[in-house]
């Protein structure tokens, strides 16, 4: 709870110092005020009793100033931090769209915690706003119930004690708070499933398929069931804490009583006049305003301090292991590596002539170690991985050479491991053991970013952005997002300019209907897109494209594959980039230079188109099959 106070007056101070320390002083003003007037109302009791006319008047008059200066001053403080807690909530969903893709690799949004924690953490920012106002509320309370209790101390030393009698309620509240949190917690996955069945039952992606299998019935029943057990759990615990948090102010109250009778009795034995009767009675209450207001903040930054140590833990887990070699040293071919055996599968003759690969030796390198162009490629050296916290092997010792500026095709039977191979071809995951070699560099070496930037790849699960098509493809290039001559370059590329000039708002046409009014595309043409996305890449060292045609019949996926591959020759040539293409129509995949076949993770056989025809295994079995049935 004070780490979640520091966190946000330490941002505040770093977002606008001018705004906070104004809104702290009108607060502190404000909260002074409180027991002053209780002072005031008992000074005039007196002057009033004593039948001092002026002196009563005046006191009123203060009574009444610190009234409104209580009133006010909170009200003024607010214009303040108001827009401060805007600014910090913009700051934090910021930081945490940041962090969830905050490191170059993926392998986190496997992990359940990580993905439980971006819920968390998302749920939590809507509390967020609250939490400055609740740390400079809080300071301001503490500060009038210290002075409150100096106050009433001078007029009955007992009443030190009051603030002690706080401390049972406050203890209870935390425990109340904490009945809250783990019910929240327990919960998460619970409100995960149900945020993503509303989306299935009300997005337009899923509608189709919803509609069609009259779906819509089973996933509201799903929704409405996960939904009842989450709130049952927490109106639960919303029952628990709201009894404890009652059993305190009981106990408060109990207190605020002997502390009356204290004074009163003093007053019955004269030794207390009829105006400090007035401030206990008074400041008393205001003790009693005060633990319960400090509660309820209290339990504000309780919440909000889950949120904090949540974004904190979502920054532990992306910050990234410090990288043992230095970015960018080339590693003598063949040296020892944990997991790596080395061995390759040389005895095809599309492997055999690249099967040693040296170090570098006078090529420019490009930033972040990764070079200027590939002069001998990429090799797999006997790779294996395993998803995060699991155990299945999905590729296992994929040993493989892809020389520099040739084309790698991926085919396979359905979970063989294809997809995974390019994701770690992307650096998108690292592998579990074995290495990745880009001319003689392990991957792991290569800043993510730069290799990354160096990569043009097209998924079967491209994205569709609801934004403007000038966004969806400048996302490729985000330097040539104002550039609309290149925006043209990428489309003319895809052949995609014709979707883009029929329609009313050009580059800057909003498309999708998740919101504003876009216009509604075919998937061949989200497709084109995505490809014009793909393609406005410059100087690419590697073109993925993976199965984005599993949709399209054979003619269209040819044509897609031609548009692709006449950038992939141009990249090949110029930059020696290799290419991989995922696909399962063989006829799509013959003319690369390779061809893997891989099989539950394992490379079945490698060659070019003849090679694996004239081996008559798995390929040639499939290729028969395909092509009988397009005969
Ligand atoms: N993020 C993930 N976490 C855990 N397992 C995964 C993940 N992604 C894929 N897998 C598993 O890895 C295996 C290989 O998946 P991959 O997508 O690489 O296969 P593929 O050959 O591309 O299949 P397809 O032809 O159906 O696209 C599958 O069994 C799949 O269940």
């Amino acid at each position: 709870m004070l780490r979640a106070a520091r966190f946000f007056l330490v941002l505040g101070y770093r977002t606008d110092r001018r705004r906070l320390l104004t809104a702290a002083i009108l607060m502190t003003i404000g909260y002074l005020a409180g027991p002053l007037v209780g002072v005031a109302l008992g000074a005039l009791t007196n002057a009033a009793l004593d039948q001092q006319t002026s002196l009563a008047v005046s006191l009123g008059v203060c009574v009444a100033t610190l009234l409104i200066f209580e009133l006010m001053m909170g009200h003024f403080a607010h214009l303040y931090y108001f827009e401060l807690a805007d600014l910090q909530q913009l700051e934090l969903t910021d930081e945490v769209a940041r962090l969830a893709h905050g490191n170059p690799q993926i392998d986190q949004f496997d992990r359940p915690r990580f993905a439980e924690l971006l819920t968390l953490v998302t749920e939590g920012l809507q509390r967020v706003r609250s939490a400055l106002e609740a740390t400079l509320q809080l300071s301001g309370l503490l500060l009038q119930v210290t002075i409150t209790t100096v106050i009433l101390a001078m007029v009955e030393p007992w009443l030190l004690l009051l603030p002690l009698a706080a401390l049972p309620p406050v203890l209870l509240n935390n425990t109340a708070q904490k009945v809250l949190d783990s019910a929240r917690d327990a919960s998460a996955h619970e409100v995960q499933l149900s945020t993503h069945l509303v989306s299935l039952a009300t997005t337009g992606s899923s509608a189709k398929e919803v509609r069609l299998f009259g779906a819509q019935a089973p996933i509201v029943a799903r929704q409405r069931a996960a939904w009842s057990a989450t709130t049952a759990r927490v109106w639960s615990a919303h029952r628990r804490s709201a009894l404890l948090r009652a059993a305190g102010q009981a106990w408060f109250a109990c207190a605020y009583g002997v502390a009356v009778f204290l004074v009163v009795r003093q007053a019955v034995t004269g030794s207390a006049n009829v105006g400090q009767v007035v401030l206990v009675i008074t400041l008393a209450v205001q003790v009693s305003v005060q633990v319960s207001g400090a509660l309820a903040l209290l339990g504000t930054l309780q919440g909000v301090g889950r949120t904090v140590s949540h974004v904190e833990e979502l920054r532990a887990a992306v910050a990234r292991p410090a990288s043992a070699a230095g970015p960018g040293q080339p590693v003598p071919d063949g040296a020892a590596h944990p997991g790596a055996s080395g061995a390759l599968v040389g005895e095809d003759p599309a492997t055999a002539s690249s099967g040693t690969v040296t170090a570098p030796v006078g090529e420019p390198v490009g930033s972040g170690g990764v070079p200027a162009r590939l002069t001998r490629g990429v090799r797999f050296e006997d790779v294996t991985f395993a998803y995060p916290d699991t155990d299945r092997v999905i590729l296992d010792g994929v040993s493989l050479d892809v020389p520099a500026g040739s084309t790698l095709a991926v085919v396979g039977d359905n979970g063989a491991g294809k997809s995974t191979f390019v994701k770690l071809l992307c650096g998108l995951y690292r592998p579990t053991s074995g290495r990745i070699l880009v001319d003689g560099v392990d991957l792991r070496d290569l800043d993510d970013a730069e290799w990354q930037a160096r990569t043009a790849t097209l998924f079967q699960d491209f994205a569709r952005f609801e934004l403007t098509i000038r966004e969806n493809v400048g996302v490729g290039r985000l330097a040539s997002l104002d550039v609309d001559e290149d925006l043209w370059a990428a489309l003319d590329r895809a052949r995609g300019r014709g979707i883009v000039e029929k329609q009313a708002g050009g580059l800057d046409q909003l498309l999708g209907h998740g919101y504003g009014n876009g216009v509604g595309l075919s998937g061949g043409q989200w497709q084109t897109l995505g490809l014009g996305r793909t393609l406005l890449r410059r100087e690419p060292l590697l073109l993925v494209l993976d199965e984005p045609a599993a949709a399209l019949d054979a003619a269209a996926e040819h044509a897609l594959f031609e548009r692709f591959v006449a950038t992939a020759d141009e990249a090949g040539r110029a930059g020696g980039a290799i290419t991989c293409f995922v696909s399962h129509r063989f006829s799509t995949v013959r003319d690369a230079d390779q061809i893997v076949v891989l099989d539950a993770g394992k490379v079945r056989e490698h060659g070019d188109h003849a090679a694996l025809m004239a081996r008559g295994d798995l390929y040639a079995e499939l290729f028969g099959l395909q092509a009988g049935a397009y005969a």
